[in-house]
């Protein structure tokens, strides 16, 4: 990628970390970029005919390893200042060298379904914790359209694929995922035919709301069985400016410190507000969070708003499991939360959870356990019970699994926990929250 004159700036912190008891946290922090929506960006940008500009890119290490595949698959690629980046896409080839998606789950399966609606072979691999990630779930649908495709013993990293002569299926998920239904429709672009996804619960649509922007033709009709989306096949995309909109599941963690370290006031301004990713804050309201939300205009079609949150009282709550996909990446920090909580929260149907980049659930309940927090697996729900605001004993230390989510959810429990809180590894916040700790020291909190 041309960064030349626009380095990256780099990622120093690796390691393990230590959260110590915090109070009076303040400020106000922009959010971090959406990982999802800079994804998107990417690979649209990367299969647009022309010159797409993108403001207030995601710069992590997930979305730069699809920046640099769009890159090595054809399109050029050019840093042209801090988040901001000029894409010119068009038609893909063979890259040279395997395609590294790193840790990144969005950007192996999304790749997986974009690439295929050209004539080309790639091989794709990713790093320990990808490669033990469920990628059937893309392949299967893409294979069922014409694509070849060899993978590793249980549908795994290295994947190799050919693409090309695609036809248009009518799909129905068996998990409910964005990323396999994304797949599919970048897949779909290129088919012969109209392609139908259907989602019995439906999760993020953000391909669905960028992809017209970049001119690209697709209809959802939502009804009580799900949502319906329709891809007519043979589209070609044309480039477009647009910027990227705050990661509400990045948010979720400066808005987890400010409820539960004492007299704390923060706000995280620039927001996603979009329905299907907000199933976090929702629940917080229900669980007596002071939350307030004031609408902060939009980007790429997406509304935003700043949330300014207090310290409060949680009191445990029932998740169903139909909220799931709404807050899928949250539900380490909530499960954190809960702790701090009155009261049992039992959090529903989260089989998914395990397909993450460490298994979830069971990663999630050992964090809080070496933390002297009660937690129980029943089935595929995960069961805390709280102690209140000043009874998390922390002490502990947290194996993070190469799992981003889980070490930043271990370092916030530390801040409201009686006894520092470790973490054995740092340098994975990258992939998905580089401003990590810049934004945690600027609000006051006690990391080293
Ligand atoms: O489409 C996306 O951008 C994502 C979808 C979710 O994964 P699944 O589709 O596997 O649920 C989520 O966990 C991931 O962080 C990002
Ligand atoms: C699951 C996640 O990402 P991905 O699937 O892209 O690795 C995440 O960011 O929590």
């Amino acid at each position: 990628m041309t960064s030349v004159n626009n380095p990256l700036p780099r990622q120093e912190i690796s390691g393990p970390a230590t959260a110590r008891h915090s109070s009076r946290l303040a400020g106000r922090l922009d959010a971090a970029a959406d990982k999802s929506c800079s994804h998107r960006a990417a690979i649209l940008a990367g299969l647009a005919g022309g010159v797409s500009h993108i403001e207030g890119m995601l710069e992590s290490e997930d979305v730069l390893a699809a920046l640099r595949a769009v890159e090595a698959l054809g399109a050029r690629v050019e840093r042209t200042g801090p988040g901001q980046w000029t894409i010119e896409g068009g038609k893909w080839r063979d890259p040279d060298e395997p395609l590294d998606m790193g840790n990144s789950g969005t950007a192996a399966r999304l790749l997986l379904g974009a690439a295929s609606r050209f004539s080309l072979t790639a091989v794709f691999v990713g790093d320990a914790s990808l490669s033990r990630r469920p990628m059937e779930r893309v392949l299967a649908p893409l294979k069922a359209m014409g694509a070849m495709t060899g993978a590793a013993q249980g549908g795994r990293l290295p994947v190799r694929l050919t693409g090309g002569n695609l036809i248009a299926i009518d799909y129905t998920p068996p998990v409910a995922s964005a990323q396999v239904k994304s797949a599919v429709m970048f897949a779909a672009l290129g088919a012969r035919g109209q392609t139908v996804v259907r989602e019995p619960v439906p999760t993020r649509n953000h391909t669905e709301n960028m992809l017209p922007l970049f001119g690209g033709n697709v209809s959802v009709e939502a009804d009580p069985a799900g949502h319906v989306i329709t891809v007519p096949g043979g589209q070609s995309l044309t480039a477009c400016d647009l910027a990227i909109p705050g990661d509400p599941s990045s948010a979720a963690f400066a808005v987890a410190a400010g409820l539960i370290a004492p007299e704390s006031e923060l706000t995280v301004a620039g927001v996603m507000t979009n329905p299907a990713r907000f199933g976090l804050y929702d629940v917080l309201k229900e669980m007596g969070a002071h939350l307030e939300f004031t609408p902060a205009g939009s980007r790429c079609g997406e509304t935003l708003c700043d949330i300014t949150v207090r310290t409060s009282q949680l009191k445990g709550v029932d998740v169903t499991a139909l909220r799931a996909p709404s807050m899928i990446d949250e539900y380490p920090i909530l499960a954190v939360l809960a702790a701090f909580a009155e009261g049992e929260t039992r959090m529903r149907g989260l089989g998914e959870l395990r397909a993450k980049e460490s298994d979830r659930l069971s990663s999630t309940a050992a964090l809080l356990d070496a933390n002297g927090v009660k937690v129980e697996i029943e089935g595929d729900d995960l069961i805390v019970t709280g102690v209140g605001l000043a009874g998390v004993p922390g002490g502990g230390r947290v194996e993070t699994r190469d799992d981003h989510r889980l070490a930043m959810a271990g370092l916030v429990l530390g801040l409201g926990a009686q006894a520092p809180v470790s973490v054995d590894e740092t340098a994975m916040i990258a992939t998905s929250y580089p401003g990590f700790f810049d934004d945690f020291s600027a609000i006051g909190a006690n990391i080293d």
